[in-house]
């Protein structure tokens, strides 16, 4: 419903110049459903419950671009709303769209600046926003990993152009702008005819280079800063000479240590510049990983690979790490995750962990205790890199994908059964129930349980990925406490018990549960659905909730409430109320075994 309200908010802002022409079959109101009434315009997912596009190019809207109602549809993906007479501007809460993958406003009448919080689209492909009336700076649309175009031909931008990731872009046009500065290096991949039309813009590809005045005066009084720096270092080098010479003998001990930290501070800072590449970038070999490392050279010892599982990945160096190709996986909240081709040709994933997300020494400490709690259905790491400056978790590529693909991707709904979920469920609940046993004296939970962190292996069978990669007690970081396990614990909770930091994850448990039973998208930590449950489940309307695959199915409605109950317990809001990770795997087994009796029977009876 709050979708529909956003999107019916947006539309109000924008009618059709011909609005009488509007008819019942139109949609965009309050009375039908966005999906299963086919809004003009509204794409959804196979099963009629997500909106994912908006196109509404060449429909003569008017009016104004309300960003803020439009994003309060967050799964939306693609918005395009080319050749209208749309005007006014757009708003910073246009980044509420978090998962915008393609946004097309060419051929309207957009004023003011692009807003700034645009580069926090991180999904963002592809951006048309040509042939409109915008102004002032671009904001560092560089940050975005996977843009694939740039198209903003036929507006009013100022000031300088800025960087942008030339070799990973397909489509870039900045022509007919008020642009002033020199052009970044292209590195070749763009013509005249994508800067032209900006009469201050000068150098490569534009014939007219820049002026060679302003960079002689530059130059001078580059090289006059040039000559007084120099007296004043020599300076500064006599007097330290002297001061050196006095104390040299007793600090001949210290400097080792310094040269080692020197190097290892040197290797972080040349090292890692983890940009994205796109799908097709990565199959071209001239595309080498952008983070490749230009100089390993230095004698360096890259000693801070901590190799977990060397029967994997035996000999594998951090340059190796560094250098092989690499394809951009996603950007979540706590770090982004890169697909990474090696030598022996094997696949990894690279997490590049948030500087916020945990400090260096704790992500240490965990990912050496996580290794000794070994158990079949979560991820071991493969080896981990450890700086002052870069946290880096490497594991197996798992090529079955996740649950969140086999629950939401494209499926034939039989794929699916019951038996499967059941299934899935109880290895998970075993295996998180093992994990909080062995780190429970260490206080490490998983801390970010979501079906995208369950993946299947090659047997098909369900791993728990990134357990404890984030520092639970780092709550006050805004991004990080909305993080549903965090926000679940209030800290007055959290320093009553160390027990409570592994509620967080029974929560996220809970979650998952309920995803299998309703296939429904979790948004928002999972809030949304468990509302959702709760509210169906009050008005006893109990059937509504699960997937209509595990109807159709004809799975008996007792066995899959019985399930419903255990989620329930799970994502109580009282976090003291939730179960055990080990009572909720012994809740799942009885339903299991339940479940496999009635099964004989039934076969039984067959016979019979
Ligand atoms: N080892 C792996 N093998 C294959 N796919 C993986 C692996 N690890 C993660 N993925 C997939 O890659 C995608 C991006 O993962 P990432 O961890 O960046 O995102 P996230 O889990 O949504 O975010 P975050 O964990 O930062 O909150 C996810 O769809 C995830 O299922």
């Amino acid at each position: 419903d709050d979708t529909k309200r956003s999107l019916v908010q947006f539309m109000e802002q924008l009618l059709p110049a011909d609005n009488e022409n509007r008819n019942e079959s139109w949609g965009w109101n309050m009375n039908s459903d966005p999906c299963a009434d086919g809004w003009v315009g509204v794409t959804c997912d196979l099963h009629n419950q997500t909106v994912l596009k908006v196109i509404l190019d060449e429909l003569n809207l008017i009016g104004t671009f309300d960003a803020g109602s439009l994003c309060g549809a967050r799964s939306l993906q693609v918005l395009s709303l080319n050749n209208n007479s749309i005007s006014g501007e757009i708003s910073e809460e246009i980044a509420n769209c978090k998962h915008l993958t393609h946004l097309y406003l060419s051929s309207n009448r957009f004023t003011g600046q692009l807003p700034k919080s645009i580069p926090h689209l991180s999904n963002l492909k592809r951006i048309d926003i040509s042939n409109n009336n915008f102004i002032g700076e671009l904001p560092s649309l560089h940050k975005i990993p996977g843009l694939l175009s740039f198209l903003a031909e036929n507006n009013h931008l100022q000031g300088e152009l800025p960087e942008f990731k030339f070799t990973l872009l397909e489509r870039f046009n900045v022509s007919n702008n008020e642009f002033s500065s020199q052009i970044p290096d292209v590195r070749g991949h763009f013509s005249a005819d994508s800067f032209s039309g900006n009469p201050r813009l000068c150098g490569q590809p534009l014939p007219n280079p820049c002026d060679p005045s302003k960079a002689a005066s530059k130059k001078w009084s580059t090289d006059r800063f040039l000559i007084y720096t120099g007296y004043a270092v020599l300076g500064s080098v006599i007097g330290l000479f002297i001061v050196y010479k006095i104390v040299s003998k007793s600090k001949s001990k210290d400097e080792e240590t310094d040269d080692v930290e020197k190097a290892e501070s040197d290797m972080d800072d040349r090292s890692i510049k983890m940009n994205a590449i796109s799908g097709d970038d990565f199959k071209t070999s001239e595309h080498r990983s952008e983070y490749s490392m230009t100089s390993m050279d230095s004698g360096v010892a890259p000693a801070a690979l901590v190799i977990l599982n060397s029967s994997l990945v035996k000999d594998l160096k951090f340059e190796d790490l560094l250098r092989a190709p690499a394809e951009l996986l996603g950007r979540g909240r706590h770090g982004t995750l890169y697909k990474v081709m090696i030598d022996n040709g094997g696949t990894l994933v690279v997490k590049r962990i948030e500087e916020r997300a945990i400090s260096s020494e704790e992500f240490k400490r965990r990912m050496l205790k996580i290794d000794q709690a070994k158990h079949p259905n979560v991820l071991p790491a493969v080896a981990f890199y450890c700086s002052r400056q870069e946290k880096l978790l490497v594991c197996e590529h798992q090529s079955n994908g996740s649950l969140f693909i086999l629950l939401h991707g494209s499926r034939d709904d039989d794929s699916f059964d019951w038996g499967s979920r059941l299934n899935i469920a109880s290895r998970i609940a075993e295996a998180l129930a093992f994990m909080h046993k062995e780190l429970h004296e260490d206080g490490i939970a998983h801390g970010n349980l979501k079906s995208t962190n369950i993946l299947f292996n090659k047997n098909m069978d369900p791993c728990i990925s990134e357990y404890g990669i984030m520092a639970t007690e780092n709550q006050e970081q805004p991004a990080l406490s909305r993080s549903i396990s965090f926000a679940k614990i209030t800290p007055a909770q959290d320093h009553e018990s160390d027990d409570i930091l592994f509620k967080g994850d029974m929560y996220n448990l809970g979650v998952i549960i309920l995803e299998l039973l309703t296939g429904k998208m979790v948004q928002d930590g999972g809030l949304d659905l468990a509302t959702w449950v709760h509210s169906v489940v009050r008005e006893e309307w109990t059937a509504e909730v699960f997937d209509r695959a595990l109807i159709a199915e004809g799975i008996n409605e007792e066995r899959m409430v019985n399930l419903l109950q255990v989620a329930l317990k799970c994502v109580a809001s009282s976090a003291t109320k939730r179960p055990s990770a080990k009572e909720v795997s012994a809740m799942i087994n009885a339903i299991k075994e339940e479940d496999e009796r009635s099964i004989a029977l039934e076969t039984r009876s067959i016979k019979l």
